[in-house]
C-alpha cells in the first residue's frame, strides 16, 4: 500500500531554504497538530521544484521554554535527529516571524540553540559530539574512534576513517583530492557498510591549513548534497582530535562556507549563510500518485 489518495498536509504553506547550498524546507506543523508520514515526505521529495535534502517538520515542543520540536527527514523518508543548516534555516523562519533573535529547538538528540549572527547568518550550537564506539554507532569494539580500519575494506576507500557522533552518525575519511572522489560509487558502499548499525553519513576531507578544511558529504538517506552542517562539525572534531586543526576552522564546501568551533565546554558551534528561496504551499496532486 503506497498510494496515498490525499494527506490533510495540501494547502499548507512551507518554505524552501538553503544553508550553503543544503536544500531545506521547513513546515511548520504546530498551529495545524499534525504529523508527517515517510510516505508523505517522499512525495514532497519528488514534487516538481520542491526536491530538498532535509524536511524539517515543526511541532509543538516537548518542554516549557522551547520554541519547537524539529523532526528532519532524509529524502528516502528516513528520520535523523541532527541537521545543523536545516536548524539555522528554522532559526531564519522564526526570526522572521518574530519569535525571537535566539531559539531552543528539540531534536531526538536533545535541545540545541540557535541564534542570529548577522543579516542573514546564524548559528547553532550543535551540543557536544559523542566519541566512544557505541554511541557512534559501531558495530564492532573500536579502542580508538579517531582511527577504525574499515573492515571489510571497500576498493577506492581509505583503509580507515574517524568517527564522530553530533546527534547523528559521522564517518571522516582524511583524503588527498576530496574533488576526485567517485561519490556515487563509494556513498552508497559506506552509508551501507555493515560497520554502521544505523547507517552513517560519509565526509571525505582534505585538511589545506591549521584552520581551513575542504569537505565533500555523502548524506545518509539523501545522497551528495552541496553542504552539511553535522558533517562539517565531525569532521572539525575529527581533524582537531588527531592534531591536524586547530579547534577553530573554516569548512568549504561545494556550495559555500561554516566556520565551525569545538569550544572549551565540549560544545561545538557552527555559524554560516542562509537563504529563503520562496514560499509556497503544498498541492494535493504531490501526494496523488503512487511511489514506483
Ligand atoms: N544536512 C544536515 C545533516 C543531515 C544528516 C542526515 N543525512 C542523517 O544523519 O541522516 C546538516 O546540515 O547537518
Amino acid at each position: 500500500m503506497n498510494g496515498m489518495m490525499t494527506s490533510p498536509l495540501a494547502g499548507l504553506p512551507i518554505f524552501r531554504m538553503n544553508g550553503i547550498g543544503n536544500e531545506i524546507l521547513v513546515l511548520d506543523l504546530r498551529r495545524a497538530g499534525l504529523e508527517v508520514a515517510p510516505a508523505e515526505a517522499r512525495a514532497i521529495a519528488r514534487a516538481p521544484g520542491l526536491r530538498f535534502d532535509q524536511l524539517m517538520v515543526l511541532q509543538t515542543p516537548r518542554h516549557a521554554g522551547a520554541n519547537a520540536f524539529m523532526r528532519i527527514y532524509n529524502t528516502d523518508g528516513s528520520l535523523s535527529a541532527a541537521c545543523g543548516n536545516g536548524t539555522r534555516c528554522v532559526a531564519y523562519v522564526l526570526g522572521r516571524a518574530g519569535e525571537g533573535e535566539t531559539l531552543t529547538l528539540e531534536t531526538d538528540a536533545g535541545p540545541v540553540r540557535t541564534w542570529r549572527a548577522g543579516e542573514t547568518r546564524f548559528a547553532v550550537d550543535m551540543g557536544a559530539p559523542r566519541l566512544g564506539w557505541r554511541e557512534i554507532p559501531l558495530a564492532e569494539e573500536a579502542p580508538d574512534t579517531r582511527n577504525v580500519t574499515l573492515a571489510p575494506e571497500i576498493q577506492g576507500a581509505p583503509a580507515a576513517f574517524s568517527a564522530v557522533n553530533m546527534g547523528n552518525p559521522h564517518a571522516v575519511f582524511f583524503v588527498d583530492d576530496p574533488l576526485s572522489m567517485d561519490l556515487a560509487t563509494l556513498g552508497p558502499q559506506l552509508e551501507h557498510h555493515k560497520l554502521f548499525p544505523e547507517r552513517a553519513n560519509i565526509s571525505f576531507a582534505k585538511i589545506i591549513t591549521q584552520d581551513e578544511i575542504l569537505l565533500r558529504v555523502w548524506e545518509r538517506g539523501t545522497g551528495e548534497t552541496r553542504a552539511c552542517g553535522s558533517a562539517a562539525c565531525a569532521t572539525l572534531v575529527a581533524a582537531a582530535r588527531s592534531g591536524l586543526s586547530a579547534r577553530e576552522a573554516r569548512v568549504r564546501l561545494p556550495g559555500g562556507e561554516l566556520v565551525i568551533a569545538w569550544g572549551a565546554d565540549d560544545h561545538v558551534l557552527m555559524t554560516g549563510d542562509v537563504e529563503l528561496e520562496f514560499e509556497t504551499a503544498l498541492e494535493a496532486r504531490y501526494f496523488a500518485e503512487p511511489e514506483s
